[in-house]
């Protein structure tokens, strides 16, 4: 008899500005996913990169819609990684958790917001009874049921260490993603995320639950590098893909003018951190 898969499904999700999408960006999901295989645990059945929205407002922050047609031109020969316009269409910012919320519950429920059809038969091949809304908690008791895949966060060692910036994250955020989602943190170059980690009683009380992924084969590439090249009329080829690079010359994405953008405003967590509720 063949032996079930019994490692856990999981759902690499990286949020970012993508602005552009380098190399690095995809190699972040070949190394998450080789690592978690690694381990025997975990089987990855997808990849999603979820670029941020305008509202972000970080400077340079060149529009959406070229950042997802960049990421879009850059995954179109994975058979895993998948871009999700969700975040990036609307025109507020939305939290991190908040996104990794909605994709996992995504996974959970079709579109029009019921249970998958195959999870909502029961033993005897009946249909089981449900409402048409999709339900927070399903029953997932039923042996025929199958769990739906766990979303981790995908993150560089430099988002991990953002998460101890005064006002950026809101403490509660920070708990639900270390301690429900769980991450995967590539290391990268200028960033120590086991001495964040130790120094953050938060992440060291969940530190199980982020798992550190060390790139032996270093690089700095950076999208903001990237974007100072091209101002400069300097090459970014095999940086950046070769259709987000013609893309970028088509439209002429990145000069003085495009760094200037949202000079002068605030980032939008932290202006939202500091409201008062
Ligand atoms: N070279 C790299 N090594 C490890 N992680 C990286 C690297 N480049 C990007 N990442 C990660 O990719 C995610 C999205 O990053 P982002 O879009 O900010 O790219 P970036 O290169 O950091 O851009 P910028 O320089 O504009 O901040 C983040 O989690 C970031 O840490
Ligand atoms: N409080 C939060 O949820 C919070 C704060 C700062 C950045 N982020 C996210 O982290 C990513 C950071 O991207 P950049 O490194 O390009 O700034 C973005 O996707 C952004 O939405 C989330
Ligand atoms: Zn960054």
């Amino acid at each position: 008899m063949e032996k079930s898969d019994e490692r856990i499904e999981v759902v690499l999700v990286a949020t970012g500005s993508f602005n552009p999408i380098t190399v690095m960006h995809l190699r972040l999901f070949e190394l998450g996913r080789d690592y978690l295989h690694g381990t025997g645990k975990y089987k990855v059945v997808k990849g999603i990169i979820s670029p941020v929205s305008d509202g972000y407002k970080k400077k340079g922050l060149v529009e959406g819609s070229h950042r997802l047609e960049m990421a879009q031109l850059a995954t179109k020969n994975s058979d895993w990684i998948e871009v999700e316009p969700w975040e990036c269409s609307k025109k507020d910012w939305t939290e991190t958790e908040t996104v990794l919320r909605y994709y996992q519950q995504k996974l959970t429920c079709t579109d029009n917001g019921e249970i998958e059809e195959k999870k909502s038969v029961n033993r005897k091949g009946q249909k089981r009874k449900r409402n048409n809304v999709c339900q927070d908690v399903p029953d997932y008791n039923c042996p025929e049921i199958k769990v739906p895949p766990k979303v981790k966060l995908l993150c560089g060692a430099d988002f991990l260490e953002s998460l101890g910036v005064p006002n950026l994250w809101k403490p509660e955020h920070v708990r639900e993603i270390v301690s429900s989602f769980g991450l995967v943190c590539i290391t990268r170059m200028g960033s120590d995320a086991r001495k964040f980690i130790y120094e953050s009683d938060i992440l060291w009380k969940y530190r199980d639950n982020i798992h550190l992924v060390e790139e032996w084969i270093t690089n700095d590439i950076s999208s903001t590098k990237v974007r100072r090249a091209l101002r400069r009329g300097m090459s970014v080829r095999y940086l950046v893909p070769d259709p987000v690079l013609d893309y970028i010359k088509k439209h002429d994405l990145y000069s003085e003018e495009s760094e200037e953008k949202n000079t002068g405003l605030t980032l939008e967590p932290f202006l939202r951190n500091s409201k008062k509720p």
